[in-house]
Protein backbone atom coordinates (compact mmCIF):
# COMPACT_ATOMS: atom_id res chain seq x y z
CA UNK A 1 0.00 0.00 0.00
CA UNK A 2 0.85 3.64 -0.22
CA UNK A 3 1.15 4.71 3.02
CA UNK A 4 2.43 8.25 2.13
CA UNK A 5 -0.61 9.10 -0.11
CA UNK A 6 -3.00 7.87 2.70
CA UNK A 7 -1.42 10.10 5.32
CA UNK A 8 -2.28 13.46 3.63
CA UNK A 9 -5.71 14.00 5.65
CA UNK A 10 -4.93 12.12 8.60
CA UNK A 11 -3.67 13.42 12.06
CA UNK A 12 -0.23 11.93 12.87
CA UNK A 13 0.35 10.87 16.14
CA UNK A 14 3.61 9.60 17.57
CA UNK A 15 4.03 6.86 20.19
CA UNK A 16 6.99 4.84 21.27
CA UNK A 17 8.38 1.76 19.04
CA UNK A 18 10.09 0.20 21.94
CA UNK A 19 11.34 0.81 25.29
CA UNK A 20 9.80 1.11 29.03
CA UNK A 21 6.24 3.45 27.68
CA UNK A 22 5.18 0.93 24.42
CA UNK A 23 3.28 -1.44 26.08
CA UNK A 24 1.75 1.12 28.25
CA UNK A 25 0.98 3.52 25.04
CA UNK A 26 -0.35 0.27 22.85
CA UNK A 27 -2.77 -0.28 26.32
CA UNK A 28 -4.03 3.92 26.64
CA UNK A 29 -4.67 3.60 22.42
CA UNK A 30 -6.97 0.29 23.42
CA UNK A 31 -8.74 1.87 26.28
CA UNK A 32 -8.97 5.34 23.69
CA UNK A 33 -10.86 2.83 21.18
CA UNK A 34 -8.00 3.81 18.61
CA UNK A 35 -8.07 0.95 16.74
CA UNK A 36 -5.38 0.01 13.97
CA UNK A 37 -3.20 -2.82 12.60
CA UNK A 38 0.04 -2.05 12.03
CA UNK A 39 2.05 -4.38 9.26
CA UNK A 40 5.15 -6.14 10.83
CA UNK A 41 8.12 -3.73 10.43
CA UNK A 42 6.16 -0.85 9.50
CA UNK A 43 6.09 2.20 11.65
CA UNK A 44 3.43 3.90 10.38
CA UNK A 45 -0.21 1.88 11.37
CA UNK A 46 -3.46 3.50 9.93
CA UNK A 47 -6.46 4.12 12.17
CA UNK A 48 -9.40 1.97 10.82
CA UNK A 49 -11.66 3.92 13.14
CA UNK A 50 -10.78 7.62 13.30
CA UNK A 51 -8.93 9.80 10.56
CA UNK A 52 -5.59 8.98 12.14
CA UNK A 53 -2.30 7.33 11.44
CA UNK A 54 0.19 6.20 14.34
CA UNK A 55 3.82 6.79 13.70
CA UNK A 56 5.83 4.57 15.71
CA UNK A 57 9.46 5.99 16.98
CA UNK A 58 12.00 6.11 18.96
CA UNK A 59 10.75 8.10 22.53
CA UNK A 60 13.68 10.18 21.84
CA UNK A 61 12.56 11.67 18.54
CA UNK A 62 9.08 12.20 19.49
CA UNK A 63 9.31 16.12 20.65
CA UNK A 64 11.13 16.89 17.92
CA UNK A 65 8.32 15.82 15.56
CA UNK A 66 5.87 16.94 17.12
CA UNK A 67 7.99 20.53 17.56
CA UNK A 68 8.16 20.47 13.38
CA UNK A 69 4.50 20.39 13.08
CA UNK A 70 3.09 17.86 10.82
CA UNK A 71 3.17 15.35 13.55
CA UNK A 72 0.35 16.69 15.95
CA UNK A 73 0.20 14.47 18.56
CA UNK A 74 2.87 12.65 20.60
CA UNK A 75 3.61 10.52 23.99
CA UNK A 76 7.32 10.14 25.57
CA UNK A 77 9.06 11.29 28.63
CA UNK A 78 9.21 14.82 30.06
CA UNK A 79 12.71 14.06 30.04
CA UNK A 80 12.86 13.96 26.56
CA UNK A 81 10.80 16.43 26.21
CA UNK A 82 13.20 19.06 28.06
CA UNK A 83 16.01 16.89 26.55
CA UNK A 84 14.60 18.05 23.02
CA UNK A 85 14.55 21.59 24.27
CA UNK A 86 12.21 21.89 21.09
CA UNK A 87 10.08 24.98 21.87
CA UNK A 88 6.74 24.56 19.38
CA UNK A 89 5.90 21.66 22.08
CA UNK A 90 2.81 21.70 24.24
CA UNK A 91 2.76 19.19 27.20
CA UNK A 92 -1.32 18.69 27.58
CA UNK A 93 -1.87 15.31 29.87
CA UNK A 94 0.46 13.94 32.77
CA UNK A 95 -0.27 10.19 31.71
CA UNK A 96 1.08 9.00 35.30
CA UNK A 97 3.56 5.79 34.02
CA UNK A 98 7.01 5.94 33.04
CA UNK A 99 7.74 7.52 36.01
CA UNK A 100 11.12 7.69 37.10
CA UNK A 101 14.46 9.96 37.73
CA UNK A 102 16.96 11.66 36.35
CA UNK A 103 19.72 11.26 38.74
CA UNK A 104 23.78 11.90 38.89
CA UNK A 105 24.90 8.43 39.92
CA UNK A 106 28.93 7.74 41.14
CA UNK A 107 30.42 4.63 42.55
CA UNK A 108 29.04 3.37 45.55
CA UNK A 109 32.01 3.04 47.34
CA UNK A 110 34.35 5.90 46.11
CA UNK A 111 35.27 8.97 47.40
CA UNK A 112 32.73 11.53 45.34
CA UNK A 113 29.21 12.44 47.54
CA UNK A 114 28.41 15.19 45.97
CA UNK A 115 27.88 16.41 42.37
CA UNK A 116 30.44 19.42 43.00
CA UNK A 117 33.10 16.59 43.61
CA UNK A 118 32.83 15.93 39.25
CA UNK A 119 33.25 19.27 38.39
CA UNK A 120 36.18 18.53 35.85
CA UNK A 121 35.59 15.36 35.41
CA UNK A 122 34.33 12.90 33.21
CA UNK A 123 30.43 12.53 32.65
CA UNK A 124 28.29 10.05 30.31
CA UNK A 125 25.21 9.76 29.45
CA UNK A 126 22.72 9.49 27.49
CA UNK A 127 21.31 13.46 28.29
CA UNK A 128 23.90 15.36 27.23
CA UNK A 129 21.69 18.78 27.23
CA UNK A 130 20.67 18.51 29.94
CA UNK A 131 23.57 17.04 31.99
CA UNK A 132 25.59 20.07 30.29
CA UNK A 133 22.71 22.58 31.42
CA UNK A 134 22.88 20.68 35.22
CA UNK A 135 26.76 21.18 35.30
CA UNK A 136 27.07 24.61 33.70
CA UNK A 137 24.68 26.06 36.91
CA UNK A 138 26.91 23.68 39.31
CA UNK A 139 29.81 25.42 38.35
CA UNK A 140 28.67 29.02 38.15
CA UNK A 141 26.94 28.31 41.67
CA UNK A 142 30.20 27.17 42.97
CA UNK A 143 32.43 29.79 40.99
CA UNK A 144 30.37 32.42 42.99
CA UNK A 145 30.35 31.11 46.37
CA UNK A 146 31.97 33.48 48.66
CA UNK A 147 34.88 32.38 50.50
CA UNK A 148 36.29 33.24 54.02
CA UNK A 149 39.90 34.97 53.90
CA UNK A 150 42.57 34.46 56.47
CA UNK A 151 41.40 37.40 58.39
CA UNK A 152 37.87 35.98 58.61
CA UNK A 153 37.04 38.59 55.95
CA UNK A 154 34.43 37.51 53.22
CA UNK A 155 36.27 37.48 49.40
CA UNK A 156 35.25 36.61 46.39
CA UNK A 157 36.32 32.65 45.85
CA UNK A 158 39.19 32.36 43.28
CA UNK A 159 37.65 30.42 40.10
CA UNK A 160 37.37 27.34 41.24
CA UNK A 161 36.25 25.95 38.02
CA UNK A 162 36.21 27.16 33.93
CA UNK A 163 33.09 27.50 32.92
CA UNK A 164 32.06 24.12 30.91
CA UNK A 165 35.09 22.45 32.20
CA UNK A 166 33.29 19.12 32.89
CA UNK A 167 33.29 16.60 29.99
CA UNK A 168 30.05 15.63 29.15
CA UNK A 169 30.39 12.43 27.00
CA UNK A 170 27.46 11.19 25.13
CA UNK A 171 26.47 7.30 24.98
CA UNK A 172 22.61 5.77 23.61
CA UNK A 173 22.21 2.93 26.05
CA UNK A 174 24.02 0.79 28.87
CA UNK A 175 25.39 4.33 30.47
CA UNK A 176 25.47 2.07 33.92
CA UNK A 177 28.43 0.39 32.69
CA UNK A 178 30.52 3.46 31.50
CA UNK A 179 31.93 3.87 35.74
CA UNK A 180 32.65 0.40 35.73
CA UNK A 181 34.49 0.34 32.20
CA UNK A 182 36.72 3.26 33.68
CA UNK A 183 35.56 5.94 30.69
CA UNK A 184 33.65 7.88 33.45
CA UNK A 185 33.75 9.47 37.02
CA UNK A 186 29.97 9.80 37.36
CA UNK A 187 27.13 9.29 34.94
CA UNK A 188 23.12 10.51 34.84
CA UNK A 189 20.77 8.42 33.77
CA UNK A 190 17.40 7.23 34.95
CA UNK A 191 16.48 5.43 37.96
CA UNK A 192 13.40 3.91 38.62
CA UNK A 193 13.53 0.92 41.22
CA UNK A 194 17.59 1.76 41.25
CA UNK A 195 18.44 -2.11 40.66
CA UNK A 196 20.15 -1.12 37.60
CA UNK A 197 22.25 1.27 39.65
CA UNK A 198 22.67 -0.81 42.51
CA UNK A 199 23.38 -4.55 40.34
CA UNK A 200 25.94 -1.41 38.24
CA UNK A 201 27.50 -0.63 41.61
CA UNK A 202 26.47 2.90 41.97
CA UNK A 203 24.95 4.96 43.99
CA UNK A 204 22.43 8.65 43.30
CA UNK A 205 24.19 11.91 44.47
CA UNK A 206 21.85 14.20 42.78
CA UNK A 207 18.57 14.40 40.77
CA UNK A 208 18.78 16.31 37.89
CA UNK A 209 15.19 15.96 37.23
CA UNK A 210 11.99 13.74 37.89
CA UNK A 211 10.13 12.62 34.89
CA UNK A 212 7.01 10.71 33.58
CA UNK A 213 5.21 10.46 30.32
CA UNK A 214 3.06 13.17 28.97
CA UNK A 215 0.78 13.71 25.62
CA UNK A 216 2.26 16.38 23.98
CA UNK A 217 1.01 18.54 20.90
CA UNK A 218 2.48 20.57 18.38
CA UNK A 219 1.47 24.51 18.94
CA UNK A 220 -0.41 24.85 15.58
CA UNK A 221 -2.03 21.46 15.41
CA UNK A 222 -3.71 20.76 11.79
CA UNK A 223 -6.77 19.65 13.71
CA UNK A 224 -7.20 21.16 16.74
CA UNK A 225 -10.59 19.28 17.19
CA UNK A 226 -9.79 15.72 16.51
CA UNK A 227 -6.34 17.04 19.40
CA UNK A 228 -9.12 17.67 21.42
CA UNK A 229 -11.52 14.49 21.01
CA UNK A 230 -8.45 12.27 21.55
CA UNK A 231 -7.34 14.09 24.30
CA UNK A 232 -10.65 13.62 26.24
CA UNK A 233 -10.92 10.03 25.28
CA UNK A 234 -6.91 9.79 26.73
CA UNK A 235 -8.21 11.39 29.94
CA UNK A 236 -10.98 9.85 30.00
CA UNK A 237 -9.14 6.29 30.40
CA UNK A 238 -6.38 7.73 32.53
CA UNK A 239 -9.59 9.20 34.68
CA UNK A 240 -10.59 5.79 34.70
CA UNK A 241 -7.61 3.85 35.80
CA UNK A 242 -6.89 5.94 38.73
CA UNK A 243 -10.84 6.13 40.02
CA UNK A 244 -13.11 3.64 41.77
CA UNK A 245 -16.99 4.26 42.26
CA UNK A 246 -17.59 4.14 45.39
CA UNK A 247 -21.86 3.74 46.68
CA UNK A 248 -22.39 3.30 50.42
CA UNK A 249 -25.53 4.00 52.87
CA UNK A 250 -25.32 6.27 55.32
CA UNK A 251 -27.56 7.65 58.47
CA UNK A 252 -28.87 11.29 57.01
CA UNK A 253 -27.76 12.92 60.27
CA UNK A 254 -24.10 12.46 59.22
CA UNK A 255 -23.92 13.77 55.60
CA UNK A 256 -21.40 16.28 56.33
CA UNK A 257 -19.09 14.04 57.97
CA UNK A 258 -19.39 11.55 54.70
CA UNK A 259 -19.19 14.65 52.52
CA UNK A 260 -16.05 15.57 54.31
CA UNK A 261 -14.76 11.76 54.11
CA UNK A 262 -15.63 10.94 50.01
CA UNK A 263 -16.35 15.05 48.39
CA UNK A 264 -15.60 12.95 45.20
CA UNK A 265 -14.14 14.98 42.08
CA UNK A 266 -16.94 17.43 42.01
CA UNK A 267 -19.50 16.62 44.70
CA UNK A 268 -21.12 13.22 45.80
CA UNK A 269 -24.02 12.06 44.41
CA UNK A 270 -26.46 11.69 47.60
CA UNK A 271 -30.23 10.55 46.96
CA UNK A 272 -32.89 9.32 49.42
CA UNK A 273 -33.25 5.73 50.55
CA UNK A 274 -36.95 4.57 50.97
CA UNK A 275 -36.19 4.00 54.76
CA UNK A 276 -36.48 7.11 56.67
CA UNK A 277 -33.39 8.83 58.00
CA UNK A 278 -30.94 7.09 55.16
CA UNK A 279 -28.89 8.47 52.11
CA UNK A 280 -27.50 6.25 49.28
CA UNK A 281 -24.66 8.00 48.08
CA UNK A 282 -22.50 7.64 44.92
CA UNK A 283 -18.94 9.01 44.85
CA UNK A 284 -15.71 8.73 43.04
CA UNK A 285 -12.50 8.00 44.66
CA UNK A 286 -9.04 7.87 44.26
CA UNK A 287 -8.29 3.97 44.36
CA UNK A 288 -5.00 4.43 46.36
CA UNK A 289 -7.30 5.93 49.07
CA UNK A 290 -10.25 3.41 48.93
CA UNK A 291 -9.13 1.48 51.80
CA UNK A 292 -8.43 4.40 54.13
CA UNK A 293 -12.21 5.85 53.05
CA UNK A 294 -13.88 2.59 53.69
CA UNK A 295 -12.78 2.39 57.09
CA UNK A 296 -13.31 6.06 57.60
CA UNK A 297 -16.86 5.77 56.45
CA UNK A 298 -17.47 2.58 58.66
CA UNK A 299 -16.42 5.12 60.91
CA UNK A 300 -19.73 7.20 60.25
CA UNK A 301 -22.40 3.92 60.50
CA UNK A 302 -22.14 3.93 56.37
CA UNK A 303 -23.23 0.35 55.81
CA UNK A 304 -22.72 -1.69 52.34
CA UNK A 305 -20.42 0.18 51.03
CA UNK A 306 -19.41 -0.88 47.40
CA UNK A 307 -16.34 -0.48 44.79
CA UNK A 308 -16.46 -0.96 41.79
CA UNK A 309 -14.01 -0.48 39.02
CA UNK A 310 -14.42 2.53 35.89
CA UNK A 311 -13.94 0.58 33.03
CA UNK A 312 -13.68 4.33 31.21
CA UNK A 313 -15.30 8.05 31.64
CA UNK A 314 -15.51 11.58 30.05
CA UNK A 315 -14.48 13.80 32.58
CA UNK A 316 -13.04 17.24 32.53
N1 LIG B 1 13.10 2.42 34.36
C1 LIG B 1 12.19 3.23 33.90
N2 LIG B 1 11.04 3.38 34.54
C2 LIG B 1 10.10 4.21 34.07
N3 LIG B 1 10.23 4.95 32.97
C3 LIG B 1 11.34 4.85 32.29
C4 LIG B 1 12.38 3.97 32.72
N4 LIG B 1 13.36 4.05 31.84
C5 LIG B 1 12.96 4.92 30.91
N5 LIG B 1 11.76 5.43 31.18
C6 LIG B 1 10.99 6.41 30.39
O1 LIG B 1 10.86 5.88 29.08
C7 LIG B 1 11.51 6.74 28.15
C8 LIG B 1 12.15 5.88 27.09
O2 LIG B 1 13.22 5.14 27.68
P1 LIG B 1 13.68 3.74 27.13
O3 LIG B 1 14.99 3.42 27.76
O4 LIG B 1 12.61 2.76 27.30
O5 LIG B 1 13.77 4.13 25.59
P2 LIG B 1 14.52 3.56 24.42
O6 LIG B 1 15.96 3.92 24.58
O7 LIG B 1 13.78 4.08 23.22
O8 LIG B 1 14.28 2.00 24.53
P3 LIG B 1 15.34 0.85 24.77
O9 LIG B 1 15.94 1.14 26.12
O10 LIG B 1 14.51 -0.41 24.73
O11 LIG B 1 16.32 0.97 23.62
C9 LIG B 1 12.49 7.55 28.98
O12 LIG B 1 12.83 8.75 28.35
C10 LIG B 1 11.74 7.74 30.27
O13 LIG B 1 10.84 8.81 30.13
O1 LIG C 1 15.88 1.81 38.28
P1 LIG C 1 15.47 0.72 37.35
O2 LIG C 1 14.10 0.21 37.66
O3 LIG C 1 16.46 -0.40 37.31
O4 LIG C 1 15.37 1.33 35.88
C1 LIG C 1 16.40 2.10 35.34
C2 LIG C 1 16.85 1.59 34.00
O5 LIG C 1 15.75 1.64 33.08
C3 LIG C 1 16.17 2.29 31.87
O6 LIG C 1 16.82 1.43 31.02
P2 LIG C 1 16.13 0.22 30.26
O7 LIG C 1 16.05 -0.95 31.16
O8 LIG C 1 14.83 0.66 29.68
O9 LIG C 1 17.16 -0.11 29.12
P3 LIG C 1 18.34 0.75 28.44
O10 LIG C 1 19.43 0.84 29.47
O11 LIG C 1 18.70 -0.06 27.25
O12 LIG C 1 17.76 2.09 28.06
C4 LIG C 1 17.21 3.29 32.39
O13 LIG C 1 18.07 3.74 31.34
C5 LIG C 1 17.93 2.51 33.48
O14 LIG C 1 19.00 1.77 32.95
Amino acid sequence: MDLVNHLNDRLLFAVPKKGRLHQQCLDLLHGSDIQFHRNARLDIALCLNMPIALVFLPAADIPRFVGEGRVDLGITGQDQVAESQTRNVEEILNLGFGKCKLQVQVPANGEINDPSQLIGKNIVTSFTGLTKEYFSKLEAAVDSKPTASANGAETPRRRATIAGSTTIKYVGGSVEAACALGVADGIVDLVESGETMRAAGLKAIATVMETAAVLIRSKNPSNPALVETITARIRGVITAQKYVLCTYNAPRAKLEEIKQITPGRRAPTVTSLVEEGWVAVSVMVEKKKIADTMDALALQGATDILVTTISNSRTI
